[in-house]
């Protein structure tokens, strides 16, 4: 039912595409072909969209489902509406994300000029090397390595005689987007010559950093086209909120007026959607773990040299639980006078206390809130309109609810619960009681907790009784919270 369902949809979906595509043409500064969006941003600028083709911006509705690298099957639904009928096809994307770059191989048929895609068996198989593409900052003319495992994966799943019609992209995201744009392109020129030469069909252009606000509205409408939200009432329709390693984005249905920096508008169909799409670059679960740390030092260090401080030499983590001892090498100490940084580490204690770790994440979170120049900011100074209707969350979210096995009632409040417990255990308990867990992930859980806490219900607002979620993601309504109406 639901693969006819989908392959109706892509009927309807790819066939209105058919005026819409691209030329490859020569490698051009546009970062990203093919698809292209009516992005009717009330900008003036020409070139609103620097990564999207220049051509008219129809935002091309295109097949989406929802599967890991959710953007490829955006890509590919536009990608293969010139196929001709006949066997299977392939087609290969390169999710270049921060904490890892993962190979998705998606094998389709075409049938009456549409793409039918079988997400069962071996019709999506993927890959994942650690670490992610930026992990390469300091030795970015090898970046290119990397990927070579991915391509062994890709060629081992692709028959050989199909292998110079199968496209092959890479697309980055956040982890990249931290770095300067020269490293970017030495990272990415990197890849581009190993891709090259790996007998797939590639062009240099296909190498690319996506924008965050490209990111969220790949993601919603995937996960809209896989609710059957999309060509419908844009209020019926599902935000996004995507926490990530490096970034996390916010996409929804606004009908708020709103700067046209954070305003996108999608066309499926005879719908348009006029979404706020945004993506907070630094607020990824990762480098917003990393930021308490410093943050951590910093505070301590000013206490320290003001003499503010309790003198008795001892600074509380409370996002660590308590027992857990601070050893250097886990501290990826950002430049700074390392001998008083680690003098710092020696006197830090664990303290594990997730109301203070919660409070901790809510400020790294409205840091800059003082600079907001719009008549609300939920995080920093960053616009954000009302939040309205149906969010799915996930990546992080997921990961963190799965490892504490919440039950799919009341998500948010049963996480603090489960973070007051977690955070206030003795590591050695915790290290006893997850003993299949790697340390490292482990220590995160409580920080995690926290975050996701903070970030959703004391930033975004969502309720923490909130009792709906769909299957592995976790459905937040922005209708319940009181502060936000
Ligand atoms: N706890 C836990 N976290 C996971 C697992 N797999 C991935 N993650 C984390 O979940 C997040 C995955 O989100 P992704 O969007 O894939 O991360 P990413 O693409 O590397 O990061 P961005 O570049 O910011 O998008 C990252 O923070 C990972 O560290 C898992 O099995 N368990
Ligand atoms: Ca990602």
């Amino acid at each position: 039912m639901r693969r006819s369902h989908a392959r109706n949809r892509v009927n309807s979906i790819c066939n209105s595409n058919s005026n819409s595509r691209s030329t490859g043409g020569s490698r051009s500064t546009a970062k990203m072909d093919q698809i292209r969006f009516q992005s009717r941003s009330n900008t003036r600028s020409p070139n609103f969209f620097p990564q999207i083709s220049k051509q008219s911006r129809m935002i091309s509705p295109l097949v989406v489902a929802l599967v890991p690298a959710t953007f490829a099957i955006l890509l590919f639904c536009y990608l293969f509406i010139f196929s001709t009928k006949g066997t299977e096809k392939y087609r290969i994307i390169i999710d270049g994300g921060s904490t890892g770059t993962r190979i998705h191989v998606f094998r389709y048929t075409v049938e009456g000029g549409i793409a039918v895609f079988d997400f069962k068996e071996d019709g999506l198989v993927s890959m994942r090397v650690s670490p992610g593409l930026s992990a390469y900052a300091g030795d970015p003319e090898n970046a290119g390595l990397s990927v070579m495992r991915l391509l062994e994966f890709g060629k081992s799943n692709v028959p050989k005689r199909l292998w110079a019609a199968t496209e092959i992209r890479l697309m980055a995201t956040a982890g990249l987007r931290l770095l300067d744009i020269g490293v970017q392109e030495v990272i990415l020129e990197s890849c581009r010559r190993v891709l090259s030469v790996s007998g797939f069909k590639f062009h240099d252009k296909w190498a690319s950093v996506i924008t965050g606000s490209d990111e969220g509205v790949y993601a919603w409408v995937v996960v809209n086209y896989a609710l059957g939200t999309l060509g419908g009432d844009p209020l019926q329709t599902t935000g996004i909120i995507e926490l990530g390693g490096a970034s996390a984005q916010v996409t929804f249905v606004s009908s708020e007026p709103m700067p046209p920096e954070f305003a996108r508008t999608v066309r499926f169909g005879n719908s348009t959607y006029n979404l706020y799409s945004h993506s907070f670059l630094h607020f990824g679960q990762n480098i917003a773990f990393e930021s308490m740390r410093e943050s951590l030092i910093s505070r301590e260090l000013e206490l320290a040299s003001n003499s503010l401080h309790n003198g008795n030499g001892v600074h509380a983590d409370p996002c660590s639980p308590k027992g857990y001892l601070h050893d250097r090498e886990s501290w990826k100490m950002s430049p700074g006078s390392l001998p008083e940084r680690n003098e710092f580490l020696s006197k830090l204690r664990a303290s594990g206390n997730f109301s203070e770790c919660r409070s901790l994440a809510l400020m790294l979170l409205q840091m800059g809130k003082e600079k907001c120049s719009y008549n609300h900011c939920n995080l920093g100074s960053t616009f954000m309109p009302k939040l309205q209707g149906k969010f799915l969350a996930t990546e992080n979210f997921f990961h963190t609810s799965k490892f504490f096995e919440l039950k799919p009632r009341a998500f948010l409040s049963g996480l603090v619960m489960a973070g007051e417990r977690f955070c206030g255990e003795y590591w050695s308990k915790l290290k006893n009681e997850y003993r299949t867990v790697d340390e490292e992930d482990l220590l995160h859980y409580c920080f995690s907790s926290a975050y996701i806490v903070a970030l959703l219900h004391d930033g975004l607002g969502f309720a923490l009784d909130d009792e709906r979620y769909i299957s592995s993601f976790y459905l937040l309504s922005a209708d319940s919270p009181s502060w936000l109406n």
